[in-house]
């Protein structure tokens, strides 16, 4: 599995972001959403995009946000990517495409088969779909560390690169992608030792459980 992308979402203190590169992670996480106890503000973007540099590619989480708040992260982050987490339309996510000049990621919330289908609505507007699982309403609609039936992505063929996030851990994550084939997976809640807290060790050991497959 050493050819899985890793994708530590939530990153917010430079411990965090030092653990995720050290471990050899591809994308860093940062979430622009004030509800999330993962929030960061530009000042702490900047100093995360200042401290990483070019050794992490970094990932801008966003729901339902406007251009101004997205134009904002952009600079202060210096984002390589988008990734939409809201109710953001296939046509939101190709204007943002366009507009910011950099590859979107939308996420698809997952309760049953018709939610993987929807993935393939943004053909042409997104660059990579993240399936994660469906909240409970009146919750964060992501970073709650709930999984959903991994057997729905079993034979999964669509038209845009994927991932996988959800309930993800150092523990299960051999096991994820045994069952999915993800080509790349996202963790959040699985590596950190409380809401919002990345523990570099889980990091280390979620990275490694990747790679030895
Ligand atoms: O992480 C958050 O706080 C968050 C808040 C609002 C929308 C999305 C959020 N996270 C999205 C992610 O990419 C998470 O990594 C993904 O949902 C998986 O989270 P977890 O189940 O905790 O590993």
């Amino acid at each position: 599995m050493g050819n899985v992308k890793i994708k530590i979402c939530g990153i917010s203190d430079g411990a965090a972001m030092d653990g995720a590169i050290d471990a050899g992670a591809d994308y860093a996480g940062l979430v622009f959403y004030p509800p999330s106890p993962r929030h960061i503000g530009s000042n702490d973007a900047a100093l995360l995009a200042e401290r990483s540099g070019p050794r992490i590619a970094r990932v801008g989480l966003f729901v339902d946000a406007d251009d101004a708040q997205i134009g904002d992260a952009v600079a202060a982050g210096r984002l390589d990517a988008l990734q939409l987490h809201g109710s953001e339309a296939p046509a939101r996510a190709a204007d943002l495409r366009a507009r910011f000049g950099l590859p979107v990621w939308k996420a698809i919330a997952v309760s049953s088969a018709s939610d993987v289908k929807r993935a393939e609505q943004y053909a042409g507007a997104a660059d990579l779909v993240l399936f994660d699982a469906r909240t409970p309403k009146g919750t964060l609609p992501g970073g709650m560390g709930l999984s959903f039936d991994w057997s729905l992505l079993r034979h999964y063929r669509g038209s845009l690169p994927w991932g996988l996030a959800g309930g993800i851990t150092p523990a299960n994550v051999a096991h994820a992608i045994a069952q999915t084939g993800a080509p790349l997976v996202d963790v959040s809640s699985g590596v950190e030792s409380a809401p919002g807290l990345k523990d570099p060790a889980r990091i280390k050991a979620f990275v490694s459980a990747v790679r030895k497959g």
